[in-house]
């Protein structure tokens, strides 16, 4: 079992302690984009037509938290309660629910969905993946226009009202905001004009994914 880890680690570029002290060999290295925005930009749509173009796997961590909902999962109630208030599920159970995903999924490219939200998200990623994304798609949305499509987005999610939806709003206004500007400072952010038809922000997320390839990003 621990030798299987050690391999899954590997494939993964997961690093233990160990291989942070340089005692084990060198890692394959995973292409991570995080896809961020605020609710209703738009992440979900895009993903789905970039993994048709460009290869790479989709994680929501939205959907991975759903989906613990519907197991009925230790921490199922507690996440629904979170998500029900607007307010974020702690980082450690996102983060493993994430990390699980790309363990199982054979792919070294992924697209990371409405994660991370929170600086606490990121330091528990870079705690237990020790992955740095390579670049950070940023959908950028008025709210106006991000509340109309959320309202008729007939997903039957019990957070698509009103109330939970401004809510939705300050979490990302104040926590999910600042670590887009924080990336911006460190010129890994890609900001696209998402209150545009689909077809055209997809054209924008083409020239920026088409960019990264050629860079070898
Ligand atoms: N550029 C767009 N113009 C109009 N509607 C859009 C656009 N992008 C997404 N939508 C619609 O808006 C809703 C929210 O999109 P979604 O991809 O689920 O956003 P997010 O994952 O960021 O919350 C969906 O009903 C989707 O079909
Ligand atoms: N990293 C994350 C992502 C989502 N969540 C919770 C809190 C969010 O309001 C809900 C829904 O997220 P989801 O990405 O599916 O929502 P949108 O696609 O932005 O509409 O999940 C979280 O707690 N932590
Ligand atoms: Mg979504």
């Amino acid at each position: 079992m621990g030798n299987c880890c050690a391999l899954l680690k590997s494939i993964m570029g997961f690093a233990t302690e160990e291989e942070h002290d340089g005692r084990l060999p060198k890692q394959k290295k995973v292409k991570v984009v995080f896809v961020l925005g605020g609710p209703g930009s738009g992440k979900g749509t895009l993903c789905a037509k970039i993994v048709e173009q460009f290869g790479y796997s989709h994680l929501s961590s939205g959907d991975l938290l759903r989906k613990e909902i519907k197991a009925g999962s230790e921490h199922g109630t507690m996440i629904q309660n979170m998500m029900n208030e607007g307010k974020l599920v702690p980082s450690d159970i996102t983060v493993r629910l994430i990390q699980k995903a790309m363990q199982e999924t054979d792919n070294d490219k992924f697209l990371l969905d409405g994660f991370p939200r929170d600086e606490e998200n990121v330091r528990t990623f870079e705690k237990l993946t020790k992955i740095e994304p390579d670049f950070i798609l940023f959908l950028d949305c008025p709210e106006e226009e991000m509340t109309k499509r959320l309202l008729s987005r007939n997903q039957g999610r019990e957070d698509d009202n009103i109330e939970t939806i401004k809510k939705r709003f300050r979490v990302f206004q104040e926590s999910t905001l600042p670590l887009v500007n924080y990336y911006a400072s460190k010129g890994k952010v890609r900001k696209v004009d998402a209150a545009r038809p689909v077809e055209d922000v997809f054209e924008s997320v083409k020239t920026i994914f088409s960019s990264a390839n050629e860079q070898g990003a």
